[in-house]
């Protein structure tokens, strides 16, 4: 068992105690040690003393392994992007490469509160064993990209199906899949109806990007004489599984009642929007409707950093900006984006601070000037926080302690994630500046 003893709740005044047993939070009160007669020999104490203790954070769209991509490609449009730099050095990508970028990605991650991530890439092997060394939790789902390939979509298939079975099999509460067909551009419709027909049989989750860029819209209109949502209803997409769509940044009032309609969850990516100049999701919209809104960073070649702070700070300030109206997306709901609806979205008992919920928790240091005057805390965390954590639990376990990872060797990873990026770059023929 595991006492956090004194600290601070965001929802509740004044200090208390949380009990984790196992991988749940058994119980928050006050004098607990005393109240639940613990052996103190049974139990160890974590001082919440200045601490404030928070949900584990939720980052429901990310490319993990693309750490060793930060900075490569900066300032170019996605297409661009996407073919002259990121697809030629995936190209040479392989398990060992991936393993170390998910190391660097799950410790950028836990070291700024978050917990549970969704994604969507390639080499899967490497990163299970990335999530599992750095004991994060992670929705894995394998990247289909079929360029309307018969061949190589057989090959995702395969690929999929294979991956599917290796997490259920696991039965790692810290693991989930989910299917991960890139985009509407990229895949044939029979490998997104495949993709709907697995997730339906085996009850899990859809990853796909949607309605990113005007560029994509205007190919896939020219294909199926569709927008991407009127498109994937048509091939009855949505119908029985949650599908997690990244993105949704130019939509048509009707592919906003298809979403509300099919319950489409939406990840919106604000900062990686920015920086590949797709636009700006119209988040105050999609809010009038009945529609689950959730955070992502997107990878680190389009962000650059994984810190799902920044996401919850600028998902409520651009929108005010944007709207003239400083009422807009207030901080206590854009906080809510990172975790009720993040642990909503992926079916996990994860996002909030409750008995009998994942004992996913984050603690923040309060003795920080940007954290005072401490009773506006909630405040802070959205609009002053600069999401550096102190101490973090997952599944009940300590990873993060006073700032440190307690299980992995966070210099060592460094190290092996330069050398991995010299060795992705000099087999690459890119243009770099420097
Ligand atoms: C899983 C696949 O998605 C690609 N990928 C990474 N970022 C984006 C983005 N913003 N939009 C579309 N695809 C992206 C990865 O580079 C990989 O090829
Ligand atoms: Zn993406």
């Amino acid at each position: 068992m595991i006492l956090i003893r004194d600290v601070r709740l965001l929802e509740s005044n004044g200090n208390w105690d949380i009990l984790v047993e196992g991988n749940r939070i058994k119980r928050i009160g006050r004098n607990l040690l005393e109240k639940e007669s613990i052996d103190k020999r049974d139990v160890e104490i974590i001082d919440g003393k200045n601490m404030a203790a928070i949900p584990g954070l939720v980052n429901t769209h990310t490319h993990i392994p693309m750490t060793i991509f930060r900075g490569v490609a900066d300032d170019i449009p996605l297409m661009e992007w996407l073919n002259n730099y990121i697809w030629k050095m995936e190209s040479k990508l392989n398990e060992e490469l991936v393993y170390i970028g998910t190391l660097l990605g799950t410790v950028e991650m836990i070291k700024s509160g978050t917990t549970t991530f969704n994604d969507m890439y390639f080499h899967l092997d490497g990163i299970i064993k990335g999530v599992l060394e750095s004991g994060i939790r992670a929705v894995l789902s394998y990247g289909m990209i079929d360029l309307f390939d018969e061949e190589k979509r057989e090959k995702e298939i395969k690929n999929c199906e294979k991956i599917v079975k290796k997490i259920i099999k696991m039965d790692n509460p810290r693991i989930k899949p989910a299917i991960g067909p890139h985009a509407p551009y990229t895949c044939s419709k029979e490998l997104l109806t495949f993709s709907h027909e697995i997730a339906r049989e085996y009850n899990i989750p859809v990853h796909i990007h949607m309605n990113e860029t005007l560029n994509e819209i205007k190919i896939v209109k020219e294909k199926t004489g569709m927008r991407p949502f009127e498109y994937l209803n048509s091939i009855e997409f949505f119908e029985g599984v949650k599908v997690i769509a990244a993105h949704c940044v130019h939509l048509s009032d009707r592919e906003i009642d298809i979403i509300e309609k099919k319950s489409v969850v939406v990840s919106h990516n604000p900062i990686s929007n920015l920086k590949l100049g797709s636009g700006i999701a119209p988040i105050p919209k999609l809010l009038e409707k009945n529609i689950l809104i959730t955070l992502g960073t997107d990878g680190c070649g389009s962000n650059n950093n994984l810190n799902i702070f920044e996401e919850i700070k600028i998902s409520s300030l651009i929108h005010k900006g944007i709207s003239l109206d400083p009422t807009s997306i207030p901080g206590e709901v854009s906080f809510k984006f990172a975790t009720l609806n993040g642990g909503k979205a992926l079916n996990l008992e994860v996002g909030v601070l409750k008995e009998g919920y994942l004992a996913d928790i984050v603690l923040v240091d309060l003795r920080k000037p940007y954290l005072i005057p401490v009773e506006n805390l909630k405040s802070h965390l959205v609009y002053a926080f600069n999401g550096v954590v102190d101490t973090v639990l997952i599944d009940g376990n300590v990873v993060l302690r006073d700032g440190k990872m307690t299980n992995i060797d966070e210099y060592k990873i460094y190290e092996m994630a330069e050398k991995a990026y010299s060795k992705l770059v000099e087999d690459v023929d890119i243009k770099r500046d420097n």
